[in-house]
């Protein structure tokens, strides 16, 4: 799929279409657009209960949109489960880690790998071992998933979501808690996953680490979206400030 942009016409990987959503009478999301091209990095800002997590679950299909459609690479996603999207190429990561607590941090890999990315187990373990170096895992590839930090619980999530080879990349709130040092280790390697040719979107709060990263935002409030663009343009946005940062022009 194509569009035309400033007049140069780039690819299209993701295309979502007036999405809604509700739970019982309280609206969370509503009529919600967006055009993700292939290799670029789009930061998602806004405030707590904004809908943004709710956006990313009707992505990955964890659940139902109540309205509007969703196309990846021009195949409509509707109907197909969390399993089917990820083998189609969506990885994600989880606000509140979810790995496989019994089983070892390679283990967890391996599944990705297997399942996620179709991988053969032979395969897997070279792609593993390099994804867990990485992400600062490698020392921590016979531990249990389950008695990792919440640090490296956080990095298995991003590493589990690699494994799977995704095409595109969503990545939840993964710098909250991070020293500045820490921070800027994961801008770096953001950065390299998207050098290597994947499409990300990025929930953050952190807004110093977005703004390193990203090629574009767009800002959602009470399930709208109220501002998209440059990061410089759209930070600097009156309504922007004045929702997000309670800053009044
Ligand atoms: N399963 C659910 N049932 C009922 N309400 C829900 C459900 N999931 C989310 N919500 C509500 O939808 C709204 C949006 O939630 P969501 O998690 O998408 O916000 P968010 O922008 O990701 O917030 P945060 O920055 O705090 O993570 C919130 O009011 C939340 O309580």
């Amino acid at each position: 799929m194509l569009d035309q942009d400033a007049g140069t016409t780039r690819d299209i990987l993701l295309a979502a279409r007036d999405l809604s959503k509700s739970f019982g009478a309280v609206r969370v999301l509503h009529g919600v657009s967006l055009d993700v091209h292939r290799g670029e990095v789009l930061g998602i800002l806004g405030p707590n209960g904004a809908g943004k997590t709710t956006l990313f679950n009707i992505i990955s299909g964890d659940i139902h949109a109540s309205a509007g459609e969703i196309r990846l690479g021009g195949v409509a996603l509707r109907g197909e489960p969390p399993f089917r999207r990820c083998q189609m190429g969506i990885g994600r990561t989880y606000q509140i880690p979810r790995p496989y607590s019994g089983m070892t941090t390679f283990e967890n890999l391996l599944v990705a790998s297997a399942f996620g990315g179709g991988r053969s187990e032979r395969d897997s373990y070279a792609f593993c071992a390099g994804v867990l170096r990485d992400c600062k895992l490698a020392d921590k590839a016979n531990l249990r998933a389950g008695g990792l930090t919440l640090l490296d619980r956080k990095r298995l999530e991003l590493a589990r979501a690699l494994a799977s080879d995704p095409q595109l990349l969503l990545l939840d709130e993964i710098a909250g808690g991070l020293t500045d040092e820490e921070s800027a280790a994961l801008v770096g390697l953001v950065r390299r996953i998207r050098d290597r040719g994947v499409t990300i979107i990025w929930i953050e709060h952190v807004l110093h680490a977005l703004m390193a990263v990203a090629d574009r935002l767009m800002v959602l409030n009470f399930g709208e979206k109220i501002a998209e663009g440059a990061p410089q343009t759209v930070i600097a946005d009156p309504e922007v400030k004045r929702v997000y940062m309670g800053i009044e022009a």
